[in-house]
């Protein structure tokens, strides 16, 4: 297939909008997201003063990806302990405003842990508070250090499945800085290709419902120059059957005990294609995402969202317009399913990348020992 890519016109300059913040204003400290159901029409900065507020953000995705969920639920514990807000009711309401990300409740007890043990030694709520803030900053840099670590192991891993080529990677959702205290998950590895000038081509999903492939994927790949081009989700097989896939990335929401991937739904039939048609499918997560307490894919909830993020498509929010309104694509009273993700067995997965490197098969002693370097993610 001729490649088709036409730089697409983009006039702004890499987004200068971290996905997530931490701010100290006279009034009080607060949480700022880059609101990423805003994206890529405008840069709208969401400004968190309690956890309500985050919880909501949470659930309706202004802050999403996992590594990132994690990252914001422990800000979310250092914001209402820094407000004198209730830390325990605080911790339950933000690990439980999304089922599947594991790194979400991950982040709420390493914050709360820290606050109890800065309580436990000095007594004094501001020190706890303080306490909550370090780890969830602590947190924040180890998944940027993480993200960067997993860039260079995912390339490397490329290079030894692909020699020699400039590498057309497929990837689903989105894994970049908007999940990430760096620059993402499998698409840090996608990065880190096109700055070594060994990426020919992202091939982009848009990802239905929710379009993160096509909204937020497509606008940190033209932020960054990189080549690429955005497809339905159901034109992927057409592409493994043109040969113009060379490996799939990944990201993953939740990895059970046994291997078994959690992600954005469309990545198991990604996964089936990439085996039919021999293609390396390759997930890309730091053991943050690993749950030694769940035990394979069948005992990972899969959360299920409503069906008007089916039947309905928001329309476009323009500055300075009325908020864009949703677009009825169905019939009113039209029932949806709508999973948000699926799961990927272990034997459908080449490699897994992780900021420890690359481990393949993804099954047996290698992810028993990932799983002994992760920690459970339930609050004590
Ligand atoms: C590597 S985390 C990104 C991960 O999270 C996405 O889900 P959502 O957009 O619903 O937060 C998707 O599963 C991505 O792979």
């Amino acid at each position: 297939m001729a490649d088709q890519h036409a730089p697409s016109p983009v006039d702004a300059p890499p987004s200068m909008v971290p996905a997530l913040r931490w701010d100290e204003p006279p009034e009080g400290p607060v949480l700022v997201l880059l609101d990423q159901t805003r994206l890529p029409v405008e840069e709208v900065e969401l400004v968190c003063t309690d956890v309500p507020a985050l919880v909501g953000a949470i659930r309706t995705l202004a802050v999403r990806g996992a590594p990132l969920l994690g990252i914001a639920g422990a800000y979310g514990v250092a914001l209402a302990a820094a407000r004198g807000f209730d830390v325990d009711d605080a911790a339950q309401s933000l690990a439980g405003a999304r089922p599947t990300a594991v790194n979400l409740g991950y982040g709420v007890r390493r914050a709360l842990e820290a606050y109890r043990r800065a309580l436990d030694a000095s007594g004094d709520l501001a020190s706890a508070a303080a306490g909550a803030l370090a780890e969830a900053r602590r947190l924040h840099r180890e998944d940027a250090e993480g993200s960067a670590a997993m860039g260079a192991a995912g390339l490397a891993l490329l290079d030894e499945l692909l020699p020699g080529g400039n590498h057309r990677i497929l990837t689903h959702c989105n894994t970049g800085a908007l999940v990430s205290g760096g620059d993402g998950t499998a698409f840090a590895v996608a990065l880190a290709a096109h700055r070594a000038g060994r990426l020919r081509r992202l091939w982009v999903d848009e990802t239905r419902p929710l379009l993160q492939g096509a909204r937020l994927t497509a606008y940190e790949a033209a932020r960054n120059g990189m080549a690429y081009t955005l497809l339905t989700d159901s034109a992927a097989g057409s592409l493994f059957a043109a040969g113009e896939v060379d490996a799939v990335l990944i990201g993953a929401d939740r990895i059970a005990a046994d291997g078994s991937v959690a992600n954005k739904v469309g990545s198991y039939p990604l996964a089936v294609l990439a085996r039919y048609h021999h293609v390396p499918f390759v997930v890309v997560a730091p053991t943050t995402t690993i749950d030694p307490d769940t035990a394979d894919g069948a005992s990972i909830e899969v959360e299920q969202r409503p069906g008007q993020e089916v039947t309905e498509v928001m329309a476009p929010q323009t500055a300075g317009a009325e908020v864009g309104g949703a677009l009825p694509v169905a019939p009113l009273g039209t029932q949806a399913y709508n999973p948000a993700f699926d799961i990927t067995p272990p034997e459908l997965v080449t490699a897994l990348v992780t900021e420890h490197g690359a481990l393949s098969p993804v099954t047996g002693s290698g992810i028993a020992d990932l799983c002994a370097r992760s920690r459970p993610a339930t609050i004590g």
